[in-house]
Protein backbone atom coordinates (compact mmCIF):
# COMPACT_ATOMS: atom_id res chain seq x y z
CA UNK A 1 0.00 0.00 0.00
CA UNK A 2 1.37 3.70 -0.99
CA UNK A 3 0.13 6.90 0.37
CA UNK A 4 0.19 9.32 -2.69
CA UNK A 5 1.90 12.15 -0.64
CA UNK A 6 0.24 11.68 2.07
CA UNK A 7 1.28 10.71 5.74
CA UNK A 8 1.33 7.34 6.46
CA UNK A 9 -1.17 6.57 9.18
CA UNK A 10 0.16 5.22 12.06
CA UNK A 11 2.85 7.83 12.15
CA UNK A 12 1.97 11.38 13.55
CA UNK A 13 2.60 14.36 11.59
CA UNK A 14 4.80 15.68 14.11
CA UNK A 15 7.30 12.49 13.30
CA UNK A 16 8.62 13.95 10.17
CA UNK A 17 8.22 17.40 10.33
CA UNK A 18 9.68 18.42 14.11
CA UNK A 19 11.37 15.67 15.56
CA UNK A 20 13.11 15.97 18.52
CA UNK A 21 14.80 13.64 21.20
CA UNK A 22 11.34 13.93 22.93
CA UNK A 23 9.38 12.39 20.66
CA UNK A 24 8.60 8.50 20.35
CA UNK A 25 8.52 7.44 16.45
CA UNK A 26 5.56 5.17 15.91
CA UNK A 27 7.24 3.18 13.84
CA UNK A 28 7.76 -0.23 14.82
CA UNK A 29 12.01 -0.54 14.73
CA UNK A 30 12.12 -4.43 14.14
CA UNK A 31 10.38 -4.07 10.93
CA UNK A 32 12.43 -1.47 9.79
CA UNK A 33 15.85 -4.14 10.73
CA UNK A 34 13.81 -6.31 8.87
CA UNK A 35 13.48 -4.23 6.43
CA UNK A 36 16.96 -3.16 5.96
CA UNK A 37 18.33 -7.14 5.97
CA UNK A 38 16.05 -8.23 4.09
CA UNK A 39 17.14 -5.71 0.64
CA UNK A 40 18.41 -7.28 -2.08
CA UNK A 41 20.17 -6.23 -5.34
CA UNK A 42 17.70 -8.12 -7.93
CA UNK A 43 18.50 -8.04 -11.52
CA UNK A 44 16.10 -7.09 -14.19
CA UNK A 45 15.94 -10.74 -15.91
CA UNK A 46 14.29 -11.36 -12.29
CA UNK A 47 11.55 -8.58 -12.74
CA UNK A 48 8.08 -9.89 -14.18
CA UNK A 49 7.98 -8.49 -17.72
CA UNK A 50 5.17 -6.48 -18.48
CA UNK A 51 4.61 -5.37 -15.01
CA UNK A 52 4.18 -1.84 -14.49
CA UNK A 53 4.84 0.18 -11.35
CA UNK A 54 2.14 2.76 -10.95
CA UNK A 55 3.38 6.59 -11.25
CA UNK A 56 2.06 7.16 -7.70
CA UNK A 57 4.14 4.48 -6.05
CA UNK A 58 7.19 5.47 -7.80
CA UNK A 59 7.02 9.08 -6.95
CA UNK A 60 6.28 8.13 -3.38
CA UNK A 61 9.98 6.35 -3.74
CA UNK A 62 11.38 9.60 -5.06
CA UNK A 63 9.68 11.35 -2.34
CA UNK A 64 11.59 8.92 -0.01
CA UNK A 65 14.71 8.97 -1.91
CA UNK A 66 15.03 12.68 -1.31
CA UNK A 67 14.94 13.09 2.66
CA UNK A 68 18.28 11.55 2.46
CA UNK A 69 20.78 14.27 4.17
CA UNK A 70 22.99 16.56 2.85
CA UNK A 71 25.68 18.62 3.67
CA UNK A 72 24.71 22.30 3.31
CA UNK A 73 21.68 21.06 2.12
CA UNK A 74 22.94 21.14 -1.25
CA UNK A 75 20.19 18.42 -2.18
CA UNK A 76 22.34 17.04 -5.12
CA UNK A 77 20.51 14.35 -6.84
CA UNK A 78 18.84 14.72 -10.03
CA UNK A 79 17.04 11.33 -11.56
CA UNK A 80 15.70 10.97 -14.89
CA UNK A 81 13.14 8.54 -14.74
CA UNK A 82 12.88 6.15 -17.70
CA UNK A 83 9.26 4.24 -18.61
CA UNK A 84 6.92 3.07 -21.18
CA UNK A 85 8.79 4.04 -24.82
CA UNK A 86 11.34 6.14 -22.72
CA UNK A 87 13.01 2.98 -21.53
CA UNK A 88 13.82 1.96 -25.41
CA UNK A 89 15.66 5.64 -26.01
CA UNK A 90 17.73 4.77 -22.82
CA UNK A 91 18.35 1.71 -24.25
CA UNK A 92 19.20 2.99 -27.72
CA UNK A 93 21.19 5.69 -26.05
CA UNK A 94 23.66 3.73 -24.05
CA UNK A 95 24.03 0.54 -26.74
CA UNK A 96 25.23 3.19 -29.56
CA UNK A 97 27.37 5.23 -27.07
CA UNK A 98 29.33 2.35 -25.93
CA UNK A 99 29.46 0.77 -29.49
CA UNK A 100 31.03 4.13 -30.57
CA UNK A 101 33.36 3.92 -27.69
CA UNK A 102 33.99 0.82 -26.27
CA UNK A 103 37.13 -0.16 -29.04
CA UNK A 104 38.67 -2.96 -28.20
CA UNK A 105 37.23 -3.54 -24.53
CA UNK A 106 33.62 -4.24 -26.49
CA UNK A 107 31.86 -7.49 -25.83
CA UNK A 108 28.84 -8.11 -27.69
CA UNK A 109 27.30 -9.59 -24.35
CA UNK A 110 27.35 -6.29 -22.38
CA UNK A 111 25.59 -4.29 -25.66
CA UNK A 112 22.70 -7.10 -25.13
CA UNK A 113 22.48 -6.04 -21.57
CA UNK A 114 22.32 -2.44 -22.30
CA UNK A 115 19.75 -3.08 -24.90
CA UNK A 116 17.67 -4.83 -22.70
CA UNK A 117 17.78 -4.54 -19.27
CA UNK A 118 15.72 -1.23 -19.69
CA UNK A 119 13.07 -3.15 -21.75
CA UNK A 120 12.94 -6.01 -19.09
CA UNK A 121 12.19 -3.19 -16.65
CA UNK A 122 9.49 -1.46 -15.43
CA UNK A 123 10.90 2.53 -14.79
CA UNK A 124 14.60 2.60 -14.90
CA UNK A 125 15.97 5.81 -12.98
CA UNK A 126 19.17 7.30 -13.90
CA UNK A 127 20.97 8.58 -11.07
CA UNK A 128 22.34 12.23 -11.51
CA UNK A 129 24.70 14.47 -9.17
CA UNK A 130 24.59 18.09 -10.17
CA UNK A 131 28.11 19.59 -8.18
CA UNK A 132 28.14 21.98 -5.80
CA UNK A 133 31.51 23.16 -5.51
CA UNK A 134 30.55 24.44 -2.16
CA UNK A 135 31.05 20.92 -0.77
CA UNK A 136 33.85 17.87 -1.23
CA UNK A 137 32.35 16.30 -4.40
CA UNK A 138 32.86 12.70 -1.70
CA UNK A 139 30.08 14.31 0.33
CA UNK A 140 27.38 14.93 -2.41
CA UNK A 141 28.45 11.26 -3.65
CA UNK A 142 27.64 10.32 0.02
CA UNK A 143 24.67 11.67 -0.26
CA UNK A 144 22.95 10.65 -3.26
CA UNK A 145 24.27 7.10 -2.50
CA UNK A 146 21.70 7.56 0.92
CA UNK A 147 19.15 8.83 -1.55
CA UNK A 148 19.04 5.64 -3.39
CA UNK A 149 19.30 3.71 -0.11
CA UNK A 150 16.05 5.53 1.07
CA UNK A 151 14.58 4.60 -2.67
CA UNK A 152 15.65 0.71 -2.43
CA UNK A 153 14.59 0.27 1.08
CA UNK A 154 11.29 1.60 0.01
CA UNK A 155 10.75 0.06 -2.96
CA UNK A 156 11.42 -3.38 -1.29
CA UNK A 157 8.78 -2.32 1.60
CA UNK A 158 6.18 -2.53 -1.47
CA UNK A 159 6.79 -5.65 -2.35
CA UNK A 160 9.16 -4.12 -5.76
CA UNK A 161 12.69 -5.81 -6.75
CA UNK A 162 15.29 -3.59 -8.18
CA UNK A 163 19.18 -2.89 -8.06
CA UNK A 164 22.03 0.27 -8.61
CA UNK A 165 24.24 -0.45 -11.87
CA UNK A 166 27.21 1.51 -12.05
CA UNK A 167 27.67 -0.66 -15.72
CA UNK A 168 26.95 0.39 -19.56
CA UNK A 169 27.56 4.32 -20.24
CA UNK A 170 27.90 5.26 -16.88
CA UNK A 171 31.12 6.62 -16.13
CA UNK A 172 31.55 7.94 -19.69
CA UNK A 173 31.49 11.94 -19.69
CA UNK A 174 29.74 11.70 -23.19
CA UNK A 175 26.83 10.81 -21.60
CA UNK A 176 25.94 13.93 -19.27
CA UNK A 177 23.92 15.57 -21.45
CA UNK A 178 21.52 12.86 -21.95
CA UNK A 179 20.49 12.64 -18.15
CA UNK A 180 20.23 16.40 -17.95
CA UNK A 181 23.78 16.93 -16.22
CA UNK A 182 27.03 19.47 -17.34
CA UNK A 183 30.62 18.85 -17.45
CA UNK A 184 31.16 18.77 -13.75
CA UNK A 185 28.20 16.81 -12.47
CA UNK A 186 28.77 13.16 -12.13
CA UNK A 187 25.92 9.82 -13.74
CA UNK A 188 26.33 7.39 -10.67
CA UNK A 189 24.54 4.58 -12.58
CA UNK A 190 20.61 3.04 -12.92
CA UNK A 191 18.48 1.99 -10.63
CA UNK A 192 17.05 -0.84 -12.69
CA UNK A 193 12.78 -1.14 -10.91
CA UNK A 194 10.08 -3.58 -11.04
CA UNK A 195 8.23 -6.29 -9.75
CA UNK A 196 10.41 -9.32 -8.48
CA UNK A 197 9.18 -13.17 -10.54
CA UNK A 198 7.16 -15.01 -8.21
CA UNK A 199 10.26 -17.00 -6.60
CA UNK A 200 12.98 -14.83 -7.11
CA UNK A 201 15.65 -15.12 -5.01
CA UNK A 202 18.75 -12.93 -4.08
CA UNK A 203 21.71 -14.60 -1.62
CA UNK A 204 24.05 -11.93 -0.48
CA UNK A 205 25.76 -12.36 2.63
CA UNK A 206 27.67 -10.32 5.20
CA UNK A 207 30.88 -10.92 6.24
CA UNK A 208 31.01 -11.17 10.42
CA UNK A 209 30.14 -7.30 12.13
CA UNK A 210 33.63 -8.37 14.35
CA UNK A 211 35.78 -8.17 11.16
CA UNK A 212 34.49 -4.57 10.33
CA UNK A 213 33.99 -2.86 13.77
CA UNK A 214 36.97 -1.38 16.27
CA UNK A 215 35.36 -0.25 19.69
CA UNK A 216 37.36 2.29 21.44
CA UNK A 217 35.37 2.10 25.00
CA UNK A 218 38.18 3.32 27.55
C1 LIG B 1 27.46 2.14 -6.23
C2 LIG B 1 27.01 0.75 -6.58
C3 LIG B 1 27.17 0.29 -7.87
C4 LIG B 1 26.75 -1.00 -8.22
N1 LIG B 1 26.91 -1.42 -9.51
C5 LIG B 1 26.55 -2.67 -9.86
C6 LIG B 1 26.72 -3.14 -11.18
O1 LIG B 1 27.19 -2.42 -12.06
N2 LIG B 1 26.36 -4.42 -11.46
C7 LIG B 1 25.82 -5.23 -10.51
O2 LIG B 1 25.51 -6.38 -10.81
N3 LIG B 1 25.59 -4.81 -9.25
C8 LIG B 1 25.94 -3.54 -8.90
N4 LIG B 1 25.70 -3.09 -7.63
C9 LIG B 1 24.96 -3.93 -6.68
C10 LIG B 1 25.89 -4.82 -5.90
O3 LIG B 1 26.37 -5.85 -6.72
C11 LIG B 1 25.14 -5.40 -4.69
O4 LIG B 1 24.72 -4.37 -3.86
C12 LIG B 1 26.02 -6.36 -3.91
O5 LIG B 1 26.28 -7.52 -4.64
C13 LIG B 1 25.40 -6.78 -2.58
O6 LIG B 1 24.17 -7.40 -2.81
P1 LIG B 1 22.83 -6.88 -2.14
O7 LIG B 1 22.58 -5.47 -2.64
O8 LIG B 1 21.78 -7.85 -2.62
O9 LIG B 1 22.99 -6.93 -0.65
C14 LIG B 1 26.14 -1.84 -7.25
C15 LIG B 1 25.97 -1.34 -5.95
C16 LIG B 1 26.39 -0.07 -5.61
C17 LIG B 1 26.20 0.43 -4.20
Amino acid sequence: MYFGGKHPPGIPAYFSMTHSAETTPAVDAGQITQLIRARRSMQPVQFEPGRVVPEALLRELLENAIWAPTHKRTEPWHFTIFGGEGRRRLADFQAELYRATAGEKFQEAKLEKMRNNPLLSSHIIAIGLRRNPEVPEVEEVAAVACAVQNLHLSAVAHGLAGFWSSGGVTYLPEANPFFGLGPDDRLLGFFYLGYPKPGATARSTRKPLAEKVTWVLE
